[in-house]
């Protein structure tokens, strides 16, 4: 198997700004801190600890280029792209859209090598040069819709990937799987009405974007059945994700028959995140990439590929990435240092209140 991975050092250099979430404001009592939730240092501590552990010797590097106006624009409007290439030039950069998405000067290439390094991996898994593999890039992208940018993203990385298998590719059907904690709004805003894009998001139900991501929420015309929400209540661990795995996205996938499955891989849905509530584990994340990797391999002769979400643990979220790469690889899951903690605290078990969530979003209309 060869595998690839994405990873380019200015991912690394994105610039969140002084504040922790909001830029810091002396006149509110928002005080600065060196890093804010969505600080890269999360990110490159996952690489460094791919590299460490040597896996990064086992992955095949995908050479990230930085997308093309054409390629962002198949998703995002004129506009949208506009004001961030402004903003960019700016001595302290600007914000995606929502004033807590800050980007330093430079920040529009940042966004762009980052949509970029999704589409490369994409190509290279389409064309079998590589079997799967995981872009890790910076900033997300599953918030951002067409017209905007917000939740630390700038641009929709994985639907700016899946346009490109779609238009230059020939690809029919692209699923999109979104396991991240928080709502993949940005991603079905912009597949809403496509029925050749599948979005299914997993996420704890309400935690981010406010108001968003409701069961009911299936897509609109021709695209109606074609987006799949599972509000999750929050503490739901490794045990209710499996289970929403088995009993709805795995059925989704199998009815829809993807040509390439796209796995938005937040790992904020982690016991330890510091902006959701959910319980899963390492080897929840390992569980729910095994059973991606075989339906894919049953579907679309194992043509998918990840990319990289949200995950603000900076402690937790190396091990849940080296987790994911390990079961790419095809080597058996590794407790990790956290393990006798975090894999006693309960989420192992699937609760009933879980499962009436998980049956609820199971029986909504088929699309
Ligand atoms: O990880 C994220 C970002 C969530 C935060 C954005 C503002 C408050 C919560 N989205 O997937
Ligand atoms: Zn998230």
């Amino acid at each position: 198997m060869t595998i690839g991975y994405v990873w380019n050092t200015v991912y690394g250099w994105a610039d969140t700004g002084s504040g922790s979430l909001f830029p810091a404001d002396a006149t509110t009592g928002l005080q600065p801190i060196g890093h804010h939730l969505a600080h890269p240092d999360t990110k490159r501590r996952f690489h460094e600890l791919v590299a460490v552990s040597g896996l990064l010797d086992r992955l095949r590097p995908v050479r990230a280029v930085p997308a093309t106006e054409a390629d962002i624009l198949r998703v995002h409007t004129a506009e949208h792209l506009a004001r961030i290439k402004e903003e960019s030039l700016l001595p302290k950069g600007g914000d995606a859209g929502d004033g807590c998405s800050p980007f330093g000067r430079g920040g529009y290439e940042i966004a762009a090598l980052s949509a970029g390094g999704a589409i490369q991996l994409v190509d290279q898994v389409v064309s079998r040069t590589i079997d799967t593999g995981y872009a890790l890039v910076n900033p997300p992208g599953h918030h951002a819709y067409r017209a905007g940018g917000m939740g630390f993203c700038i641009f929709n990385n994985i639907s700016i990937a899946a346009a490109y298998a779609k238009d230059v590719l020939g690809l029919e059907r692209v699923a999109v799987v979104d396991w991240d904690v928080h709502h993949g709004n940005g991603t079905q805003e912009i597949w809403y009405s496509d029925p050749s894009v599948l979005t299914v998001s997993l996420h704890q139900h309400l935690c981010f974007p406010p108001n968003s991501g409701y069961l009911e929420e299936r897509g609109t015309g021709a695209g109606e059945g074609f987006s799949i929400n599972i509000p999750l209540p929050p503490a739901s661990g490794d045990a209710a994700y499996v289970h929403a795995m088995d009993e709805v996205v795995l059925p989704a996938l199998r009815e829809f028959r993807p040509e390439l499955i796209l796995v938005a891989s937040g790992f904020d849905a982690s016991i330890m995140d510091p902006l959701a509530r959910q319980m899963v584990t390492s080897a929840g994340f390992a569980r729910l990439t095994r059973r991606v990797l075989d339906v894919a391999a049953e579907l679309c002769e194992g043509r998918i590929a990840f990319v990289q979400e949200g995950g603000y643990s900076p402690h937790y979220v190396p091990f849940c990435g080296l987790a994911v790469l390990r079961e790419l690889l095809g080597d058996p899951y590794e407790p990790d240092p956290y393990s006798p903690i975090v894999s006693t605290q309960g989420g192992d078990v699937l609760l009933d209140h879980e499962a009436e969530a998980i049956q609820a979003a199971a029986h909504a209309p088929a699309m």
